[in-house]
């Protein structure tokens, strides 16, 4: 559906998009995430064709769109700040599309009322849209995107501006509505939670450049660079060195799964793989602080600062977390500890040689 060809853009000497192939398949839900400035509005806007490349092809459908204009690439784009038109209903809103596209009245009306139905809206059409909440603008600018029908769905954002119960039901209901409809979709956020519910693949960016791309639970399971793990909020990184089965790092030694390439790496421990242990047994810490994160679990993050090597971030219930000052011992779970390829080592800290052997 969607073919991007080593796309480049340039704003002076910053580079927005550096050399980017992506495709996207029909029916498939593909989500951008990054942090601010890793280019990907800009990539929405390449695609739109709102934005001029300055080298490499995008292909919609097989066909090159360089020199088609934004309104003749088939394509639907829904900006975080939905953009209603605020002296439109409702309606007038979600038929903006169909009529510009000159599609007859009726039809244009049977449509906007299916499309109201379907974000959760119905009978709404005659509202005034400055009197709807944020969650209901957020749906009327949906049913606009999808009613001319575009054969790729883009949204930017798409639940910004919205709060955090509602983003979640939200982001529920939209998976489902793109799998009912069919639709191809490619999402823009820069929040990780957001993009894993939403995409059958995600699309990591730094820089202008593609980080990692794969399956939410393949970039979770493997985040494929220190940069990637620590923008999915992953913190428990250290050079190793790894030797068979076990790896010396700036935590000691430590079991590592089977198959870990061998040789100098970045190790990341996963929150989970920390086990809290009585003080004398394995790395000895002292607890920093505990941060409570709910959630049914009623999970609490424990910072905790190792005698030796890097800070450390365990996860435990509420019931097994330790008291700030107290000191633990850590033992590390190798199922929870994963090789980061390609790692930018200078994101970690030195390696530094560990004093004794533990597991
Ligand atoms: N019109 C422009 N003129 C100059 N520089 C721009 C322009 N648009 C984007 N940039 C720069 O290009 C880079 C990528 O911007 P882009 O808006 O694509 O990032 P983003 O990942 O969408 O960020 P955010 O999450 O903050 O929206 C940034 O460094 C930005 O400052």
């Amino acid at each position: 559906m969607l073919r991007l060809d080593g796309v480049t853009v340039r704003f002076g000497e910053r580079t927005a998009l550096d050399a980017v192939d992506l495709e996207v398949a029909a029916h498939e839900t593909v989500c951008v995430l990054g942090p601010s400035g890793s280019g990907k509005s800009t990539l929405l806007r390449v695609v739109a064709g709102l934005q001029q490349a300055d080298a490499g092809r995008v292909l919609l459908s097989g066909r090159d769109q360089s020199g088609v204009p934004p309104h003749r690439r088939g394509v639907g784009l829904m900006f975080q700040d939905h953009q209603l038109f605020p002296q439109r209903d409702v309606a007038g809103n979600v038929a903006f599309g169909p009529r510009m596209h000159r599609t007859d009245r009726a039809e244009t009306g049977r449509r906007v009322a299916e499309l109201l139905d379907l974000v959760g809206l119905p009978g709404a059409g005659g509202r005034a849209v400055t009197a709807l909440s944020g969650g209901e603008q957020q749906r009327v600018a949906l049913a606009r995107a999808l009613a001319p029908e575009p054969k790729l769905l883009m949204l930017d954002e798409p639940l910004g501006q919205l709060d955090r119960g509602l983003r979640e039901r939200l982001v529920v209901e939209l998976r489902s509505l793109f799998r009912r409809l069919g639709t191809t979709v490619l999402a823009v956020t820069h929040d990780h939670g957001e993009a894993f519910a939403l995409a059958d693949r995600v699309v990591v960016m730094e820089n202008g450049r593609i980080a990692q791309a794969g399956t939410p639970l393949e970039v979770w399971q493997r985040p494929a660079s220190a940069f990637v793990a620590r923008f999915l909020g992953f913190d428990n990184i250290t050079a190793a060195t790894v030797h068979g089965e076990r790896a010396a790092t700036g935590w000691g030694h430590i079991a590592v799964p089977q198959g870990t390439p061998q040789g100098s790496t970045l190790l990341l421990v996963r929150p989970g793989g920390v086990l809290l242990r009585p003080p004398d047994e394995g790395l000895r810490c002292t607890v920093e602080a505990r941060t409570f994160r709910g959630g049914d679990a009623s999970t609490v993050t424990v910072l905790l600062r190792p005698h030796e090597g890097p800070a450390l971030e365990a996860a435990c219930t509420l019931r097994d977390a330790p008291e700030e000052g107290i000191e633990v011992g850590v033992v590390f779970d190798p199922r929870e500890v994963v090789a980061l390829h390609g790692g930018d080592r200078a994101d970690a800290e030195p390696p530094t040689e560990p004093v004794s052997s533990r597991s």
